[in-house]
């Protein structure tokens, strides 16, 4: 039986994340481990914070905390937030763990042994009066080419040269405003990437079925020419070299953060698993294991490139990735989303506004799969009300209230015996449960969202039509039948949406009195059609979404236009 270890890009530590985070990486790999579970599939779902680098040290600074004290801090904030948009990890771990710092060393070991690792010196700015070497994009001066007196050491945002931190004229530290600044050499450590270009190349090559967002970012990469990498940082806040040079170098981020999803498993093994050594079996290459990651596409070089190449290097018989589900960009106001420049709509206020399942549900319908996509408010109270509001929530309550009002919330059992579900539309909803199951193996979440809405419509659609309330005064037989039918809907819909909105899909299944979870059922599973026989108690019309008024949006998109201010 295959089983299918999933991992979420490793969400930074420098702040409460955006709705693009959620989008471009959290959610997806969620809902995929969810609806994997419901189909008893067994599921590892894996992630954590990425902890080290300069910016973690720049934000600790801010918040006057050592950079230890601000990553626990914003580990458990982070931690908290998600579990209150009901992400379902197994494990959520840190990068700066005992068990990373060990997978690490002993991985940048196996690349020295097998030739891997080069020793250069490099030239890079120092700041005298921020007593550090700056890394490039923290140096910051006027662009040669444009004037832009913004140029950041890596790039212009003004005319999008790339540069060097020593073509900008005037430079100075962005994070003293400092001008003491000079060239140091330093000894570096570089991975031979170039060396590596080959298997990973061949490797590249056998995943044909990868989307062509994925392979387009992989294979423009390759055929630039894979450049040794540096994978060596001159600071304090990080994981040490193992060298014996008399040297305190830390790896550089991008080295260390993917074996966190390595080093997260470990530490599951070791809190949760019967066996502490489970974790190898996960990670062992294997038949049985089917990996796919989740990410937006500024981490697939790392992921399809880099990281791959470092555990070829290592010959340490890593499991490789098999699937890469990438995102393009949630924008807003027309740019993206930044945690370092607080732009946009984070996750702890969204929480404050919407339930969870709202944004969930919004954020996959308008998931940027295929291109970039844009988040308004408008656009969100647009989809809320409409499927939400309008179809699901408006079909469930009239259900209630009908079965309330003519039935005292109970069908009667006889009823019931001679009751089958309408051929037709068995047909048709068969149908529609086979979309969505697709669509969910193949993480089309689009697509996804597409079919749950069609779902929702149906039974709208349907109760409109068939018109219980005037049946039931003369033909209680005939009445009963379309509720029975409009009440395997609801567990129906339930059952398809129990991925996507956990929370009310529970609900919903709370208003049919079903002891059961909804994602203990299977999406194609027979029993589905089976009657519901159930006992609801609604006094008055049951309201499970709220309506968002143009009065809100407006209020919303006003608050939110600006930079957020803390
Ligand atoms: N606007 C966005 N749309 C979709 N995915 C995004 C967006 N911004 C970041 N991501 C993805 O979120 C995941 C976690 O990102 P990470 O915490 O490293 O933040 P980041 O990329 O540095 O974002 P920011 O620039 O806002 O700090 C990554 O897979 C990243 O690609
Ligand atoms: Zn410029």
């Amino acid at each position: 039986m295959p089983r299918f270890l999933i991992t979420s890009a490793l969400p930074y530590i420098n702040g409460i994340k955006h709705l693009g985070n959620l989008v471009g990486s959290l959610l997806p790999a969620d809902v995929y481990a969810r609806y994997l579970r419901q189909q008893q599939q067994q599921v590892l779902y894996i992630c954590g914070t990425d902890e080290h680098g300069t910016p973690a040290e720049l934000a600790a600074t801010e918040h006057g905390l050592s950079t230890e004290d601000y990553c626990n801090k914003l580990h458990d904030l982070q931690r908290d937030i998600y579990q209150r948009f009901h992400i379902s990890f197994d494990y959520f771990g840190r990068t700066s763990s005992k068990a990373n710092h060990e997978i690490t060393q002993s991985i940048y070991r196996d690349l020295e042994q097998r030739g891997f690792i080069k020793q250069k010196a490099i030239e890079q700015v120092y700041s005298i009066e921020d007593k550090r070497f700056l890394p490039d994009r923290y140096v910051e001066g006027t662009c040669p080419h444009c004037s832009d007196e913004k140029a950041r050491g890596d790039q212009c945002d003004g005319c999008g040269q790339l540069l060097e931190p020593y073509e900008l004229i005037d430079p100075h530290s962005a994070i003293t405003g400092s001008k003491d600044l000079i060239i140091k050499q330093s000894n570096h450590y570089f991975l031979c990437l170039s060396k590596l270009q080959q298997d990973v190349g061949a490797w590249v090559d056998r995943h044909k079925h990868w989307s062509p967002l994925t392979q387009g970012i992989a294979k423009k990469w390759l055929q630039e020419g894979l450049q040794d990498r540096c994978i060596s940082r001159d600071l304090n806040w990080g994981i040490p070299l193992p060298t014996d040079n008399n040297e305190k170098k830390v790896f550089y981020v991008w080295f260390d953060a993917p074996n966190g999803y390595i080093s997260m498993t470990k530490e599951w093994a070791e809190k949760h698993a019967p066996d502490s050594s489970a974790w190898k079996d996960w990670w062992t290459e294997s038949d049985d294991v089917h990996y796919t990651q989740f990410m937006a596409k500024d981490n697939v070089p790392f992921h399809t490139i880099f990281w791959p190449a470092v555990l070829m290097g290592a010959e340490s018989n890593y499991k490789l990735v098999d699937n890469i589900k990438a995102f393009n960009w949630l924008l807003y106001e027309g740019g993206k989303f930044s945690t370092s420049q607080k732009l946009g709509v984070f996750m702890d206020d969204a929480l404050e506004l919407f339930p969870a399942d709202y944004w969930r549900y919004y954020l996959l319908s308008n998931a940027p799969e295929n291109s970039d996509s844009s988040f308004t408010f408008q656009h969100f109270s647009k989809v809320i009300n409409k499927d939400l509001a309008d179809n699901l929530g408006n079909f469930v309550s009239r259900v209630s209230a009908l079965v309330s009002k003519y039935f005292s919330g109970q069908i009667p059992k006889e009823q019931l015996a001679a009751y089958t579900f309408p051929v037709e539309m068995k047909v048709q909803v068969k149908e529609l449960l086979k979309d969505i199951n697709d669509n969910y193996q193949q993480c089309n979440f689009r697509h996804l969202i597409n079919c749950l809405k069609k779902l929702y419509a149906l039974g709208n659609e349907y109760i409109t039509k068939a018109e219980p309330w005037k049946i039931l005064k003369n033909d209680e037989k005939a009445g009963a039948d379309i509720l029975s039918t409009c009440l395997i809907l609801i567990r129906i819909m339930a059952v398809a949406s129990a991925a996507v909105i956990p929370t009310t899909s529970e609900k919903l299944f709370a208003v049919l009195q079903l002891t059961q979870r909804p994602d203990a059922l299977t999406i194609q599973d027979e029993s589905l059609f089976a009657t519901v026989d159930t006992s609801i108690k609604t006094d008055k019309a049951l309201k499970l979404f709220e309506k968002i008024t143009d009065k809100q949006v407006e209020d919303l998109t006003q608050r939110f236009g600006a930079k957020k201010s803390s």
